[in-house]
This record gives structure tokens, sequence and C-alpha cells, in this order.
């Protein structure tokens, strides 16, 4: 089952430029929650802050804190955080010499999985959940490189639930792909809300609308509004927010 992600007080930097400044958000199990904001607010910087990816980069430094279900992210270990925090990103990026099979297998090798049978189980159970099962069954041992960019997408998320995470971070995971990709994904996020907890950082705000039940929007670092997707779009209480609904700027 999907986790609760809390923000609290998160400042991000990279040197001495903060990024982010003192964000609280909670991020609740089993629900979509979408990032939106214009370009360079901060989005993706929150949501590598969330399984400590932002911390890899040399500059990269963060203050406040991030609980999951509680239990103080940095304190954990960052393997396991990484492993209990799947993440997608904007361009699909499965391992080109591995076969489609072993894409997702990888991962629960190297988590210490050693049964075959158990493997191929697993195998088979992300890749129907990733809505890929049909189209990819009969060339398992192909290379991942010979599927289109949508089947590549979902190949990465199939991936990540491989290792039954609690929560699933989406960066844009849509915008490399077609209208009619884009809405498997959406369909697929509907689906497996059900077992994960989703954040998703999207441009699309047609797409928000669609797959999240709450939104957040960002500006300059600061997270402005937090609430049911429908009063974001439709009553904001923030005139800034309202503005970048309506397209008044962004
Ligand atoms: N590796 C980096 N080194 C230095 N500054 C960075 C780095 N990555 C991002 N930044 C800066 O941090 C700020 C926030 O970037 P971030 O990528 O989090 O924004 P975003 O809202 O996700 O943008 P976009 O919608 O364009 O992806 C921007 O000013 C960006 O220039």
């Amino acid at each position: 089952m999907g986790k609760t992600v809390t923000a609290e007080n998160v400042s991000a930097y990279f040197g001495t430029h903060r990024v982010l400044n003192d964000v609280s958000l909670t991020m609740q199990a089993n629900q979509a929650t979408a990032i939106i904001g214009p370009s360079g607010c901060g989005k993706s910087t929150f949501v590598r802050c969330i399984n400590r990816m932002h911390e890899t980069v040399p500059s990269g430094k963060m203050m406040g804190k991030l609980f999951l279900e509680g239990k103080d992210i940095y304190k954990m270990d960052p393997v396991t955080v990484r492993r209990n925090i799947g993440m997608v990103f904007q361009r699909p990026n499965p391992f080109p010499t591995l076969s489609i099979f072993d894409n997702v297998a990888v991962g629960l090798r190297l988590n210490g999985y050693a049964k075959r049978s158990v493997i191929t189980d697993q195998v088979e159970k992300s890749l129907r959940m990733a809505a890929l099962w049909d189209e990819v069954k009969d060339r398992l041992q192909k290379s991942s490189t010979g599927l289109s960019g949508g089947q590549q997408q979902r190949l990465c998320i199939a991936r990540a639930l491989a290792l039954e995470p609690d929560v699933l971070l989406m960066d844009e995971p849509a915008s490399a792909l077609d209208p009619i990709s884009t809405l498997r994904i959406e369909e697929l996020i509907e689906e497996i809300k059900q077992t994960y907890t989703i954040v998703i950082v999207t441009h699309n705000m047609q797409q928000a609308a669609r797959v999240a039940d709450t939104t957040a929007f960002f500006l300059s670092g600061e997270m402005v509004e937090h609430g049911p997707t429908t009063q974001i779009f439709t009553t904001p209480r923030d005139q800034r927010t309202e503005d970048y609904v309506t397209g008044r700027f962004g």
C-alpha cells in the first residue's frame, strides 16, 4: 500500500542559490498529487528531494524535513529510500543493452531476488500493472530499444513498480509522448494509485485536472497553494494561482 509523504519547511539549494523556500506539503497515501508551476519554479528539485536524489548533485543541499509515513527520510539509508520511493523521468530511459525482461528484472536481482520463478512472476506482474504485458509478452528477450517511446515509458514504469515501492515520483512522465501514449499513462496512473502514492510533476494542466486528486501550485521556489484539484482549477484562493491556471502567465 502507498504511504503518505510529508514535507515540512523544505528549502533546497544549488550552492548558495536557493531554489525551494520553506515548502510544506502532505502527499496522501493512495492519491495522486500533481505539482504544477512555471518552468524553473523548483518542481523537479522538490521531487528529487523526496527520494534524496538532490543530494547526489555536488552543490545540492536540502534543509527541512521529509517523512515517509512519519519516518524521517533523511535518517533512512538512501538505498532503502530509493527502493521505497521509485521514480520515472521525463524521457524514457530503459537500459538499451538489456532485454525487455531484464530491464524489469535488474532491480530485483540487485536487491537480492535470486529465484528464477519469483523473478519471472514479478516481471510479469509489473508489466501487467504497467499495461504493457500484452504488447511485449512474445518478445521479452528482445532489446528494449525496439519499443516505441510510449512503450519504453511504460517499461520504465514497470521497472519502477517491480520493487513494489510505496511511492512513485513521476517527473513529467508523458511530456515526450504522443497523445495516445499520454492517455495510456494517465489511465495507468488512475489504476496504480490504488496501490501506490503518486506525485506527478506536470506542465500540462489538463493532465493534472484528469489524474490528480490534489494539486500544488509552485512559484519561484514557493508552494503558493495546495488543495483538491477541482478547487485549484475553479476557485483558487490565491490570485497568483488563478493567473497561472487561467493562462495569464507562465
Ligand atoms: N544541476 C543544477 N545546478 C544548478 N542549478 C540548477 C540545477 N538544476 C536546476 N537548477 C536550478 O534550480 C531551479 C529550479 O529548477 P527545477 O528543475 O527544479 O525547476 P522545474 O520547476 O522543475 O523546471 P522545469 O519545469 O523547467 O523542469 C532553476 O532555477 C534551475 O536553473
